[in-house]
């Protein structure tokens, strides 16, 4: 398929905003290009009013850093462009810098399925200037979709308490693309398959599923339809119940069920696609158990999301493997997580690094300036706090304090020497050269499920979930609180 292929295997060099361009022209226009700096992506709230995110895109982003670069088609394109006098608007002297560019940044990153917290880096780009700057827009554009869905599987999973949830998303996800990364994220945040074939292609990704209502429909009963279903697929077969009347569907699993038996096959289970999800799932728990069927799986599925299956649960629903589309792929309650990438420092004349602060009315919005990292500090097994911190060589003693950004009165007392910590940023280009070796799938899976599971259940929980400490480290926090002062003209 066309589309896709371009967008896998082309060069995507130009799916950037158009001003990220005109500033990479007049950066190097004014001798600006080659210019060093620090750009830091973060968001500034977790999704869903979730306690907790898991990131996730790495993987893309990676592609798209490798694959850095201005083809002659996209040149072409570009020359093209002019401006309301009639004029290039870019010069060719830019095209021809353009044409010979290669990536050449610093990125270090959080690997994916790492759970993370707002105003801490995610992902660092060091580099000249102009190509940090070229990275915004696709960056975000990755990240801030992938972390959102795999955030939303995960709140889904640990909700699902250990069951499988089959991801049915593909039909109402947001495009070909949004589906194909759904997919991906939603395995990353714990999903157990995908009914997406070309993801299970492309990814690795299991795919599974049962049968839709149409099935029964091309049948004269659903009994026949059952039977043929069961012909092709004698030790595979999960039946939808609901098409006319569930405890007669029920009923009609079970013979079907009784005869794959007799022949020395075994039915899976069924799926109820409608009404009341706990009741029907309880009438047919007891219909298998009582037809001497114990194993046989209850699947559910329609417009689900964590909050209902974790009522279904309290409701103690007879549930076995949770079916979940639309909700999960297009992040349905919230639609963009919200990260954005900004300037931290620069380089100036004298090649000394300078901390870049953007000032906002809002104190939530000014970023943290500086060259930094994140550490993540553990006591008795379970994370205890994040610090943010300028990485600048400089040993940290071994009791510090850290800040929170947004409320100064709030702080912690870390006995760093004492704790088990890691820093969360890792290298994954070092001038223009990928250095990092990307985990499987699956690893990165189960990276979020053990991460997670080193979280304590307060930050976990759906609602109003207990804040995770964040706090900036002392000095980054009076580097950051003088140079809001200096903006603003206070000193
Ligand atoms: N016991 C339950 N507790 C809470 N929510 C439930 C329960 N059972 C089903 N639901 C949810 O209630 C909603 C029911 O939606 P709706 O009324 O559109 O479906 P339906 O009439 O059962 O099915 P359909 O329209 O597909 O035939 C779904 O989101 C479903 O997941
Ligand atoms: O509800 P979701 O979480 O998106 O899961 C996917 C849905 O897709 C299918 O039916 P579809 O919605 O196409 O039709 P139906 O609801 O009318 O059966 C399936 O039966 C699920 O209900
Ligand atoms: O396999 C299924 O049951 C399935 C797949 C996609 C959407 N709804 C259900
Ligand atoms: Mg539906």
């Amino acid at each position: 398929m066309k589309i896709t292929k371009d967008l896998y295997h082309g060069s995507l060099a130009l799916l950037t905003d158009f001003y990220q361009l005109t500033m990479a022209y007049a950066y190097w226009k004014s001798g600006k290009a080659d210019q060093q700096a620090v750009f830091n992506l973060f968001f500034r709230k977790n999704p869903f009013q979730s306690g907790f995110t898991v990131a996730a895109g790495l993987d893309y982003v990676i592609d798209f850093c490798r694959n850095f670069k201005f083809e002659e088609n996209d040149l072409e394109y570009l020359q093209q462009m002019t401006q309301k006098d009639g004029t290039p608007t870019f010069e060719e002297g830019f095209i021809q810098y353009l044409r010979e560019l290669k990536f050449s940044c610093d990125v270090d990153a959080v690997e994916e399925g790492t759970v993370i917290f707002p105003n801490t880096p995610m992902v660092r780009v060091r580099g000249p200037l102009l190509q940090c700057q070229l990275l915004e827009t696709p960056l975000l554009n990755i990240i801030n979709f992938q972390t959102l869905v795999a955030t939303k599987a995960s709140r889904i999973s640990l909700e699902a308490k250990g069951d499988p949830v089959l991801e049915f998303g593909l039909r109402r996800a947001q495009g070909i693309d949004g589906a194909l990364a759904a997919s991906r994220a939603s395995y990353i945040g714990g999903c157990s398959s995908t009914s997406n074939v070309m993801a299970g292609k492309l990814f690795g990704i299991p795919v599974s599923g049962t049968h839709a209502h149409s099935w029964i429909m091309a049948f004269d009963t659903e009994l026949e339809a059952f039977e043929a279903y069961a012909e092709a697929f004698p030790d595979n077969c999960i039946f939808l119940v609901d098409t006319y009347d569930t405890l007669k569907g029920i009923q009609n699993a079970i013979k079907v069920g009784q005869s794959l038996k007799a022949k020395g096959k075994k039915m899976l289970g069924i799926r109820i696609d409608s009404g009341d999800l706990a009741y029907y799932s309880n009438v047919a728990r007891e219909m298998l158990d009582e037809a001497g069927f114990p194993d046989a799986k209850v699947v559910a599925s329609n417009d689900l999301d964590e909050h209902i299956l974790s009522s279904l649960k309290m409701q103690e629903a007879a549930i076995d493997i949770w079916g979940i589309g639309t909700k999960l792929v297009t992040a349905y309650d919230q639609p963009a997580l919200g990260a954005v990438y900004k300037m931290a420092a620069i380089k100036n004349e004298k090649g000394d690094w300078v901390p870049k602060l953007k000032v906002s009315q809002q104190a939530v919005k000014i970023n943290i300036p500086g060259f930094q990292n994140v550490r993540r500090f553990y006591k008795n097994g379970k994370a205890m706090a994040d610090m943010v911190y300028l990485e600048n060589g400089e040993k940290l003693p071994d009791e510090i304090t850290i800040i929170d950004p947004n409320d100064p009165t709030k702080r912690k007392k870390i006995q760093s020497g004492a704790l088990e910590s890691k820093v969360l940023l890792k290298s994954i280009f070092k001038e223009g050269e990928k250095v990092y070796t990307r985990p499987k799938l699956d690893e990165i899976r189960e990276k979020t499920l053990t991460g997670l599971g080193r979280f304590d259940k307060a930050h976990k929980r759906l609602i109003n979930p207990h804040i995770y400490p964040v706090g900036l480290e002392e000095s980054l926090y009076h580097l950051r609180t003088d140079l809001v002062l200096k903006a603003k003209n206070y000193h």
